[in-house]
């Protein structure tokens, strides 16, 4: 199965173009709005037409209420939800059947203990994203720009997709798929020349980086 590659918190027309050009297959639009790459209702329908299914568009929630749901669905359609709160499995599968997306749920990581919640989002989420645990002051519980210790997921044994994210960047991101031997990779920090400014340089450099990776049958 190909890698798949995320790029996260796009919110500019030239950034997402570069990110689609470069052969992303997923392009993710943060709707959080303490985040530094929060995106409006407007913005999201804007860049969700650009799209145009060149890549899977994955809404970035965090602990969203079905109103919020209900509004991101109109303006975006995404492909995906990615649910990066504390949202239960009881309220992944009310999401699944309210709105009929694929969820991908979000497991933050510092410890083993964090991979128990594993078995029951594995019994309904679609696919899992790994990422770094966020600091108890953190102001967002993602998009930090710090990596996990991808060792914690050596012996996973996990029946659904997952991705691996959290502080990567074009010089890592090969190791961390070695590592992990995940399906796929997310980045946002790592293709930014400052918080929310994405770098098509760097988006284009971290692709290739992890292309790369298909021709090394590194996983
Ligand atoms: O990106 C954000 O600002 C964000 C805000 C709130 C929740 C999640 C957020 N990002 C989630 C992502 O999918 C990021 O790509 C992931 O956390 C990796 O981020 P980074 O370490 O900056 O590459």
């Amino acid at each position: 199965m190909s890698l798949l590659v995320k790029i996260c918190g796009l919110s500019t027309r030239e950034t997402l173009q570069t990110a689609l050009d470069a052969g992303a297959d997923m392009v993710g639009f943060v709707f959080f709005p303490p985040s530094p790459r929060h995106v409006s209702l407007e913005t999201g329908r804007d860049l969700g037409r650009q799209v145009k299914k060149r890549a899977l568009k994955v809404a970035l929630t965090v602990d969203a209420d079905d109103a919020t749901l209900d509004n991101i669905m109109d303006a975006l359609s995404p492909d995906i939800f990615q649910l990066h709160g504390q949202e239960s499995v009881a309220r992944l599968r009310d999401i699944k059947q309210r709105f009929g997306r694929p969820v991908m749920k979000a497991v933050p990581v510092a410890a083993a203990a964090d991979l128990a919640v594993l078995p029951g989002y594995a019994a309904v989420a679609d696919r899992i994203l790994f990422d770094a645990r966020a600091p108890k002051d953190a102001t967002r519980p993602g998009g930090l720009g710090e990596p996990f210790d991808w060792h914690l997921l050596e012996n996973l044994d996990l029946k659904l997709p997952y991705m691996v994210s959290g502080g990567l960047h074009a010089g890592n991101v090969v190791e961390a798929l070695r590592v992990t031997g995940a399906g796929g990779v997310d980045v946002s920090s790592g293709v930014e020349s400052a918080p929310g400014v994405k770098d098509p340089e760097m988006i284009e450099a971290f692709i290739r980086a992890a292309r790369a990776t298909q021709e090394l049958s590194v996983r």
